[in-house]
């Protein structure tokens, strides 16, 4: 059998050599092809591999009949409509490592270019204006540099800034003191590294969380002159906003590889003489399009000959007797990780996971890997699976434990997540019902029974009259239906909780007005 590989954007040749030379895969390369083009050819190949320009559209991939990979020669796969993807059972796999150096290299690149004004002061000269005064620049010695997001990349710029005698201060979900002192740079929250910093890079993936994470309320808080770098995605800062703060005057000067749509020809932010501009060439280098066709090419060589992929995004590779059995037990799994993510709010640095009763005689990895997964995707996004959980919790440095105990709590079956994180330890235990389905049956301490779905209030309080009531006359004033609630206490007039299920999600400003409430300690609204 011979397989047909798509390769739709630019690759490096000498990257895929591999699959030129193998015996059973026939490649047609076809750069810039219209959506309509390559809607029509799609169902011919078993293979696609992309950069960041082709979009696989829940539409392409529908007509993909005989698609089993798509290969993205890069990191971000925001191109990509993944749930679809594992709808239709192709797995995506990326080449997550291969562009680090290059991005890590063209962000400094353009730090420096936005200090010393070099793109502006090479276009006056071209254009025979030998000005010397406009274009003073400043210099980054001293200065501090704010990373958000500290990832790969964040984590390359952060040491490259450092030889640039820059002081560094990052944020990023799983980032915590001690991990910053190790590294030699300073800790903050977003908010803090908004504040303090002269230079500000980002360096997320572009998520529903990140989507404008850079918006007029940050740049307000910045300082005056700030400068800022975007060579991550477009979308993390909001362009309109950075407009408006070039333009009053609040920020410097801004640095961008990447547009919220790309291509652009004409862009308001290019007519600013205050911003400079790359057309998303962050991982343009020899080096790195070899390194990542590299990588693209061995995972979608070795898959389709039936070996494994090394950079899954979506795989869930589960043997099928092993499946049969945990299969029922994922969505719970997955959605006491997601649970235990927004009641912590804290960088995680242990996960215990303790199952019981029916659980202890299966095989539990893949719920563990499921568990990780709904605790890690909040902050890393979609491309975390139940097939790279423990792999990317052990980059972060968290452990994960799996323990197997006999205490059952009187259910057949229970899964109880714990969390370490810097103040203690917080932990959420699940059922599954025979019949009536997946349920949370504790929380710390408390014992509730709620279906974990949808949107929901988890409320710490001191158990007195009235707390209760003023909770749902205020959700009422916010025109807010709760569908169920629970309660539970520790002692008459102790700690107590509540946990209502809501008819929609609770907004920031309707959660700020319940934690002013009397005797409410705690809100913390979760979405799952
Ligand atoms: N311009 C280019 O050509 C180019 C090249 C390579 C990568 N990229 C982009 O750069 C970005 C980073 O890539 P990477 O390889 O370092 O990814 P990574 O997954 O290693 O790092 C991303 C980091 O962002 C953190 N993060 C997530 N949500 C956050 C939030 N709300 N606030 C702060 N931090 C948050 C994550 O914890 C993670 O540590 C991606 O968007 C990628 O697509 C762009
Ligand atoms: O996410 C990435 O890897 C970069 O944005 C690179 O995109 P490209 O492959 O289109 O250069």
């Amino acid at each position: 059998m011979t397989f047909r590989i798509l390769i739709s954007d630019p690759l490096s040749e000498e990257g895929i050599q591999p699959l030129r030379e193998a015996e059973n895969i026939h490649v047609v390369m076809e750069t810039g092809l219209s959506p309509d083009e390559l809607a029509e050819r799609i169902s011919e190949f078993d293979a696609l591999l992309v950069r960041s320009q082709t979009e696989v559209t829940r539409e392409l991939i529908s007509k993909a009949a005989k698609l089993k990979i798509v290969g993205r020669a890069g990191v971000g796969v925001d191109n990509i409509d993944l749930e679809a993807a594992t709808e239709h059972g192709i797995i995506v796999v990326n080449a997550p490592d291969g562009n680090t150096n290059s991005a890590a290299e063209h962000t400094m690149a353009m730090i420096m270019s936005l200090a010393r004004n070099i793109p502006q002061a090479y276009y006056a000269l071209k254009n025979h204006k030998w000005d010397r005064k406009k274009y003073i620049g400043v210099e980054l010695k001293n200065k501090t540099l704010g990373i958000v997001g500290l990832g790969r990349i964040g984590a390359e710029v952060a040491a490259r800034a450092k030889g640039q005698r820059m002081n560094i201060k990052a944020y990023d979900p799983f980032l915590t003191e001690e991990k910053a002192e190790k590294m030699g740079i300073g800790y903050g929250t977003l908010q803090e590294v908004l504040q303090d910093a002269d230079f500000i890079t980002v360096h997320t993936p572009l998520l529903k969380e990140t989507r404008h994470l850079i918006d007029k309320e940050a740049f307000q808080s910045m300082k005056d002159g700030v400068q800022i770098v975007n060579c991550a995605r477009g979308g993390i800062i909001n362009e309109d906003d950075l407009y408006d703060a070039i333009k009053n005057g609040k920020v410097a000067g801004a640095a961008l590889d990447v547009f919220e749509e790309e291509p652009i020809q004409d862009h308001k932010l290019l007519e600013l003489p205050e911003v400079i501009a790359t057309p998303h060439l962050g991982a343009s280098t020899v080096e790195a399009q070899e390194n990542v066709a590299i990588d693209v090419s061995h995972d979608v060589a070795s898959f389709l000959n039936g070996g494994l992929a090394r950079n899954p995004v979506n795989l869930p590779s589960v043997p099928k007797e092993i499946m049969n059995k945990i299969a029922p037990y994922f969505d719970l799994a997955e959605k006491l990780g997601a649970f235990l993510t927004d009641l912590t709010k804290e960088v995680t640095e242990e996960i215990n996971i303790y199952y019981s009763g029916d659980l202890t005689e299966v095989e539990v990895a893949p719920l563990t890997r499921n568990t990780v997964k709904g605790l890690l995707k909040r902050h890393l996004g979609d491309h975390v699976n139940d097939v790279n959980a423990t792999y990317l919790a052990d980059r972060k440095g968290i452990t994960v434990n799996e323990h197997k105990t006999s205490s059952t709590k009187g259910f057949t079956n229970l899964l109880t997540v714990e969390v370490k994180t810097k103040s203690g330890k917080r932990r959420v235990s699940g059922t599954l019902l025979n019949g009536f389905g997946p349920r949370i049956v504790k929380v710390d301490n408390y014992s509730v029974d709620v279906t974990p779905a949808g949107h929901m209030v988890f409320i710490h309080h001191k158990d007195q009259p009235g707390a209760i009531g003023r909770v749902g006359s205020l959700l009422a004033q916010q025109d807010i239906n709760i569908a169920t609630m629970q309660v539970g206490r520790s002692n008459a007039g102790g700690d107590a909780i509540m946990m209502l299920t809501i008819d929609k999600h609770l907004e920031e400003n309707g959660l700020n007005e319940l934690k002013e409430l009397t005797d409410i300690y705690h809100v913390t609204a979760i979405d799952l």
